[in-house]
């Protein structure tokens, strides 16, 4: 299920387009960089502007939540689930702020919720299991998941993303996360767990405590990735996982923003590989997960201002800068235009 790159010919024609500009080679590569992966995404020099920016909403609860990992209890997830849909959630008002689409998806969610049929549409099961204990799926639920979240990514095209964007929202959610990362990459769970809603240090030593016990409980079937669904995550991470792989398929550029997409590209990247080549980091959250897995990845985050909310508004708050890099391509003078 190898995973076809962006057009590497265009890139190089993008970058070169880009040393053509008014300014001293490279002055601006950090933003002119980011329009030349759209290119090379686009197949076309200079890239359209992103019109179509959406981002979706995995929403789901953790069992794992019980053996106090998070500071909030697990009620806020049906809060927030609200929160968005009445468009007042942090990641409601950064996405109004630059025109992006925000679609929130019921997955996991650990009630019955009251919300319009089309929200649960894709629900897959109420809660994941306690991963310490017990798996946070059927390896069926975590495939389920996985077609589930490629379905939703093939509505997002369908609608005419241009880019796409993976939020969560569930409490206990960086638990499974970081799970995910330790197994994949094979480092102990300390070095890669943070705080996530607010934890002390205690706190964040018990949850990675936690998270050793449910690595050591799965063994060797970590070695296959939708085992390692199964096994460590979740039902919404298994869905945003899918969504981000559908996109990588289907040449749809991906912004990953927090430590729970920064897990979802690791798992897409562990299931189909060359996805990553789709993707780009939004921003660096203060989740240690985060920045390892996006070293691991080779991506470079775009902002880095310790923010560390989710909901896919580090990613949304980065794209004005990904559409200021396709606005350079388009719009700014070559050096021959003005010598
Ligand atoms: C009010 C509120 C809104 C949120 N929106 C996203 N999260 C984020 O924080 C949680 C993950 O952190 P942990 O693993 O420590 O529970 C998830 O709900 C995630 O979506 C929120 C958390 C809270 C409290
Ligand atoms: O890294 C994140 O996006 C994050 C951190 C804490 C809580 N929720 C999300």
């Amino acid at each position: 299920m190898t995973i076809t790159p962006p057009n590497a010919g265009v890139y190089a024609a993008a970058l070169a387009h880009c040393d053509s500009l008014a300014m001293p080679t490279g002055a601006l590569h950090g933003l002119v960089e980011l329009g030349c992966w759209i290119a090379a995404a686009q197949g076309q020099v200079p890239p359209a502007q992103l019109d179509n920016v959406r981002t979706v909403v995995f929403a789901g609860d953790h069992g794992v939540a019980a053996d106090g990992v998070s500071v909030y209890p697990t009620a806020i997830t049906v809060g927030m689930v609200h929160g968005i849909l009445a468009d007042k959630a942090g990641i409601s008002v950064i996405a109004r702020q630059h025109g992006i689409h925000v679609r929130l998806l019921d997955i996991g969610v650990d009630a019955d919720l009251d919300v319009p049929a089309e929200v649960s549409a894709h629900k897959v099961r109420r809660g994941s299991g306690n991963i310490r204990v017990e798996d946070a799926l059927t390896r069926a639920e975590a495939e389920q998941a996985l077609a589930e979240g490629e379905a939703i990514a093939a509505e997002e095209i369908a609608a005419g993303a241009q880019l796409l964007i993976a939020g969560d929202l569930g409490i206990g959610n960086t638990t499974p996360s970081a799970a995910l990362i330790a197994a994949t990459y094979g480092v102990r769970a300390a070095e890669v767990t943070g705080i996530g809603t607010g934890l002390d240090e205690a706190g964040r030593l018990r949850k990675a405590a936690v998270i050793d016990e449910a690595i050591a409980r799965c063994g060797d079937r970590l070695a296959d990735p939708i085992e390692r669904l199964a096994c460590l995550g979740s039902a919404d991470i298994a869905a945003a996982t899918g969504y981000m792989i559908a996109a990588a398929r289907a040449g749809v550029p991906v912004l990953v923003d927090g430590v729970i997409a920064g897990a979802e590209a690791t798992m897409a990247e562990s299931i189909a590989p060359g996805a990553k080549a789709w993707m780009r980091a939004g921003h660096r959250s203060p989740e240690p997960g985060l920045s390892f897995a996006i070293e691991k990845l080779g991506l470079s985050p775009i902002l880095d201002l310790g923010l560390r909310l989710g909901e896919g508004t580090g990613a949304a708050a980065a794209v004005p800068l990904v559409r200021t890099g396709i606005a350079l391509m388009r719009e700014m003078a070559t050096l021959a235009d003005v010598s």
